[in-house]
């Protein structure tokens, strides 16, 4: 986003109007620098010229997917085709016809959709209205998440599988991350183990982002999450105990790397108009550095046959393949992959093997440095965000630069993007492994000998490190991403230098920046003999296989007492062999047992959180899940707090008979009076002396609501039981119960 952007706050605009592309006077999307930057690199063809600029000055659609490894997924999917689709498919408003939403082709499993519809009729078109609010109940809950089609590639060509170690660099707020956890748990059902042995580490610089990024993951809650806060070009390597010798450390080297660095953001355009009036050819020059470095350890991280996706949301070749270019040089045991027959429904254009760099002075642009260098008189400041790395270098045609991805607004009505696969050869793992030991000062008696220009350029980038830092901000995903037009915010405020992509910032680099004071709890791992714990798994019908020694807490005494989080074995490695304070590590693992009280004259214990239930159903004795039916799932939609004895038998009697505390009801697929239900679904309840509870989030409650009775039925608030003579004395006990309940879960709340 530009210099000039403007923050809205209070009862300002929101800014979802002020960017939108249809309320803004196409006249203004002009920028003569853009234009002749952009046609002396020819990124297209003298014919697309045109159509290019035209998609860059037209609206976004809305796109969003599927989120592809829940058990809803497939049913989800099938809701919208089916049901949606045509309702909304002869849709005329103010005597327009709008299309309905369709399928993004490339897009695996057809889990990613498009629309592009005025806000103004998603506020006053019934039709869309209803799939509307079904979208924002939907993305609340997880099932659904917003995203620019663009940013759904670059995970896609990670090829993620369930076991392999994966590392996002430049993680916040986290839509990529989300979808590299799905890959993760792709293999996940209900019968087979939900803890993959893999692990993804989401890094950022940014502290406060970080905690974005963690809410963000927290609707696919997974053990094998692990998140940071380090400055990813100087990223420390990690120790784990070695598979043949576990007494013996080594280096831990990662299977995929995701570089999502951050960029000027031009390919960005069609949402963040500001860039129209901002852009000059020093958005990129500045960046080039940051972005080298970031790739550059990651080359170092990254395991023999790993791969690593660098991708940017700019179109200039300063960012994308110059910086690829400079990378392969200085790793020759890398080389870009072909992925051509990757995704054969997107349309692309290949990467380029020539551009011409410019400067401030934008008097023209230069073939090579030494024209560059040669037009400057000693001392001129601009000089310091050129290096011979901005250019192609000489070799360039053995790099195999067209294998990179560039994505245009003209070819799928998409933002801009670019994408490059890297895939290392195999090399002898001892020296991989003290490469990635080593941080970026590595004596220069160490240091591979390196030809001049590249020796020059590591210089440059060491004098200007300062410098990338301060601007190392200027792209970030913007946050509305994840939300849809009009829907309630469903996370913490975002800080403000993270609202959009801004300008670069003046000064020192900010304290968040993998640097400043960390204030994270420890993390401590339970003995699995924990008395806490024992009592924990036998009131909670776990059985002997549920990963006890992976269970760990979150307080500065390291005790089980309000919330047990779970994190599978490599995680734990990573915890209990590395400093958390020297990793910066902001989260691990994911929170399954909060605890409850639970009613009058009844011991406080753990309840399985509502999020966390597929992960520990695998390992909950099958005879211990309470049937139900729909009539039952109604009345846990529709109230609170129902007495059990509003239930029908069989269930009414089990219920009756059951003791309090955490319970979990199956309800097979089925369908009666409207309501239908496609698969079984699992949920856990809560039973006080007399009453049950849905342990559902009152959002995800509502979206259950929507997808099997068709409308949001639950109550809008907390409803006072109808007290008649005979059940008088219970319903003061479950008032009771529950006053004391809500203020435990507020105190658990606010601990975690
Ligand atoms: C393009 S955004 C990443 C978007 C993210 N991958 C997603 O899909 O949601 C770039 C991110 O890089 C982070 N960043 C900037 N400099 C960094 C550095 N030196 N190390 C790690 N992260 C950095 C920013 O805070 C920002 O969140």
């Amino acid at each position: 986003m530009g210099r000039n952007n403007k923050r809205h706050r209070g009862n300002a605009k929101p800014r979802d109007d002020v960017y939108r592309t249809d309320l803004v006077d196409k006249a203004s999307m002009n920028n003569s620098r853009f234009e002749n930057y952009y046609q002396a690199q020819n990124i297209v063809v003298a014919e697309e010229w045109e159509p290019f600029l035209e998609a860059l000055r037209t609206p976004l659609p809305t796109t969003f997917r599927v989120a592809g490894s829940r058990q809803t997924a497939q049913s989800l999917n099938e809701t919208l085709r089916d049901i949606h689709v045509p309702a909304l498919s002869n849709v005329v408003f103010e005597e327009q016809p709008i299309p309905p939403p369709v399928q993004i082709p490339w897009y695996p499993d057809g889990l990613a959709w498009q629309f592009n519809v005025p806000k103004k009729v998603l506020r006053k078109s019934p039709e869309f209205k209803g799939f509307h609010s079904f979208l924002v109940f939907e993305t609340e809950v997880g099932n659904i998440s917003r995203q620019e089609a663009v940013s759904m590639l670059p995970p896609l060509f990670m090829e993620v599988e369930p076991h392999h170690k994966v590392m996002d660099m430049c993680a916040a707020p986290g839509s990529k991350t989300a979808q590299l956890l799905e890959a993760l748990h792709a293999q996940d059902t209900l019968t087979s183990t939900s803890i993959p042995s893999g692990l993804l580490l989401a890094n950022d610089s940014d502290h406060k982002r970080t905690h974005l990024l963690i809410h963000q993951s927290a609707r696919l809650p997974s053990p094998a999450l692990m998140v940071t806060n380090l400055d990813a070009s100087i990223y420390p390597g990690i120790k784990i105990p070695s598979a043949s010798n576990p007494q013996r450390m080594e280096t831990l080297l990662f299977d995929r790397i995701l570089c999502d660095v951050p960029c000027s953001g031009d390919g960005t355009m069609r949402k963040n108009l500001g860039i129209w009036k901002t852009w000059q050819p020093m958005d990129g020059n500045g960046l080039h550095g940051l972005q080298l470095r970031i790739l550059q350890r990651a080359m170092k991280l990254l395991a023999p046959k790993g791969r690593i996706v660098y991708s940017t949301c700019s179109l200039n070749p300063v960012e994308n393949e110059a910086v690829i270019a400079c990378a392969l040089k200085t790793n020759p045991d890398f080389y870009l992959i072909d992925v051509s027959t990757k995704l054969p429904e997107l349309q692309r254009r290949p990467g380029l093997t020539s551009w011409r760099p410019t400067d401030k002075s934008l008097k023209t642009s230069y073939n090579t440095y030494e024209t560059f260098m040669q037009t400057c008189t000693e001392g001129e400041t601009v000089k310091a965000k050129m290096t011979p790395g901005h250019w192609p270098p000489e070799d360039v045609e053995s790099l195999n630069l067209p294998r990179c991805i560039r994505v245009y607004p003209h070819l799928q009505d998409t933002g801009g993007f670019f994408v490059a696969v890297l895939e290392r050869r195999v090399a002898a793992p001892r020296d991989k492994k003290r490469e990635a030991d080593e941080p970026a000062d590595i004596p220069e008696s160490k240091k591979p000998r390196l030809d001049e220009s590249v020796k020059e350029e590591i210089s440059e980038v060491r004098a200007s490190v300062k410098d990338a830092v301060d601007t190392s901000m200027k792209t970030e995903a913007p946050l509305e991403e994840d939300s849809f037009p009009d829907a309630p915010s469903a996370k913490p405020e975002a800080p403000e230098a993270s609202r959009s992509p801004g300008p670069p910032k003046a000064g020192k680099a900010k304290k968040s920046e993998g640097g400043g004071s960390f204030k994270e709890h420890p993390y401590t791992f339970l003995p699995s003999d924990d008395a806490t714990l024992a009592g924990c798994i036998e009131r909670l019908h776990l059985t002997p296989d549920f990963p006890c020694r992976n269970v760990l807490v979150r307080n500065p005494e390291g005790e089980a007492a309000r919330s047990l989080y779970i994190a599978n074995d490599i995680v734990k490695a990573v915890v209990q062999h590395n400093d958390y304070n020297r990793i910066r590590l902001t989260f691990a693992g994911t929170k399954v047992f909060a605890k409850q009280e639970a009613g009058r004259g009844v011991d406080a214990q753990f309840r399985i959180l509502g999020e966390a239930l597929p992960l520990v159903l695998p390992y909950t004795d099958p005879a211990t899940i309470i049937d139900a039916d729909l009539a039952v799932l109604l009345i846990l939609v529709q109230s609170h707090y129902p007495l059990c004895s509003v239930f029908l038998d069989p269930f009414k009697t089990i219920m009756n008979d059951e003791r309090p505390g955490s319970h979990i009801v199956r309800i097979p697929q089925s369908e009666s009076d409207g309501a239908s239900l496609s698969h079984d679904l699992f949920l856990p309840i809560w039973k006080s002396n007399v009453s049950l509870t849905l342990m559902i989030d009152k959002k995800a409650k509502s979206a259950l609501s929507m997808r099997v009775f068709g409308s949001d039925i639950t109550s809008p608030v907390k409803e006072r039981l109808v007290v008649s003579a005979d059940n008088v004395e219970a319903a003061v006990e479950t008032e009771v119960e529950h006053l004391e309940g809500d203020a435990a879960v507020a105190e658990d709340d606010a601990m975690t």
